[in-house]
């Protein structure tokens, strides 16, 4: 089988280059198209971007030359967007008009109704989106999106709970610096420190989480009928969202019993490559998760849980940039592929 082209929109960045580990081998696809801002343009992808991750520059892609972000120099069917949120505004749908399929790991589009905000594992079928999305907007491709890496976290934790009848999620999340890329925190801010404040991020995972559980019902999601009430704190950790989280239900569970739904959530999806074979993994420990021990679980791809009390109260952890943002792009890439839509 031929594999799919795939092309990397922000490919220089802090999410791009885990684009790159993440699609480097892909038995699906091939990275053939690395784009990025006028000042890397025309460079090799080794001079204009810093690589910044543990992993090496892999060669195949240190030489390639930087493309700018223009649906007529990307060559790819598919398009990873790791771009700034106003770019990506500018630009996801015009590549989308000009026939790609953009799997976006912006907030841009993540809440435009015709657009499908995506976890494989908590709602697959919200896929059916696309072809509203692209009668609505007589596109030959198509937008699809996935969560803020906080709201992920938790909500993948959510699905399986949902069978209790969730009321109210009340969240406090711890995290991590690379969340805000590189040059987001400054060093002399977030050593020794914790600053209570991320710009945006509250409103983002009041909302998200409700979308992503809701209802498709032939024409539109209805939402969860449930609240999110959270509060964000960036912490001097360098990967790995870690979250406090309160669930109220309506049929009251106990902890053993939620630890039980934990345990047996299998969404079924062994079949796609980036796949965790847990995508949720429940700690027993007492002071687990942490993220420097359980950030890397399942590749990088599965949420560790643990310290199920009475309430109900947990804590969750997932890697924010591969769970939380590359990882989760390239998963819906490969449902999208084994649907048929790709
Ligand atoms: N799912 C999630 O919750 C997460 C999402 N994100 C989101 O992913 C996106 C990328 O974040 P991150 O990697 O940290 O950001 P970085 O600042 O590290 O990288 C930004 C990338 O976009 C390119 N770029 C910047 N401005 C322009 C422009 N005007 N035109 C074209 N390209 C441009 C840069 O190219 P150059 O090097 O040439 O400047 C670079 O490749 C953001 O929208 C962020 O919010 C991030 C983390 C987690
Ligand atoms: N706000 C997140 C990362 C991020 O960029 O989120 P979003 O994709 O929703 O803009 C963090 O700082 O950890």
């Amino acid at each position: 089988m031929a594999k799919i082209k795939a092309g990397v929109l922000g490919a220089t960045g802090a999410v791009g280059q885990r684009f790159i580990e993440g699609l480097r081998g892909h038995p699906w696809f091939e990275l053939t198209s690395l784009a990025a801002s006028d000042r890397s343009a025309g460079k090799k992808y080794r001079e204009a971007a810093k690589w910044r991750l543990e992993s090496e520059l892999p060669d195949e892609f240190a030489d390639m030359t930087v493309v700018r972000v223009d649906p007529k120099e990307v060559d790819a069917d598919i398009v990873f967007s790791a771009l700034p949120s106003d770019e990506a505004k500018k630009v996801e749908a015009e590549f989308a008009a000009a026939g790609f399929v953009v799997a976006s790991n912006t907030a841009t589009n993540r809440m435009v109704p015709d657009v499908p905000l995506l976890i494989p594992e908590c709602n697959p079928d919200h896929i059916e989106l696309i072809k509203i999305q692209k009668e609505r907007r007589g596109w030959e491709g198509y937008i699809t999106t996935n969560p803020n890496c906080t709201t992920i976290m938790f909500a993948l934790t959510l699905k399986p709970l949902m069978q209790f009848g969730i009321e109210s999620v009340h969240v406090a999340s711890m995290q991590a610096v690379s969340g805000a890329g590189y040059e987001g925190v400054p060093s002399m801010a977030i050593l020794d420190n914790i600053i209570p404040y991320i710009a945006g991020e509250e409103e983002k995972v009041e909302t998200e989480a409700q979308k992503i559980l809701g209802r498709f019902d032939g024409e539109r999601i209805v939402p969860a009928d449930f609240t999110v009430s959270a509060s964000c704190h960036r912490v001097p950790v360098m990967d790995g969202h870690t979250e406090a989280v309160w669930v109220r239900m309506k049929d009251d569970p106990t902890p053993a019993e939620v630890r039980q739904a934990f345990l047996d959530f299998n969404p079924g999806l062994d079949d796609l490559p980036t796949s965790p074979r847990k995508a949720i993994i429940v700690r027993d420990e007492p002071d687990r998760p942490q993220p420097r021990l359980d950030r890397n679980a399942g590749r990088g791809m599965s949420v560790s849980v643990g310290r199920i009390r009475p309430g109900i109260r947990y804590i969750c952890m997932g890697h924010n940039t591969i769970r939380g943002a590359a990882g989760a792009s390239i998963l819906n890439a490969e449902l999208l592929h084994k649907k048929g839509l790709l």
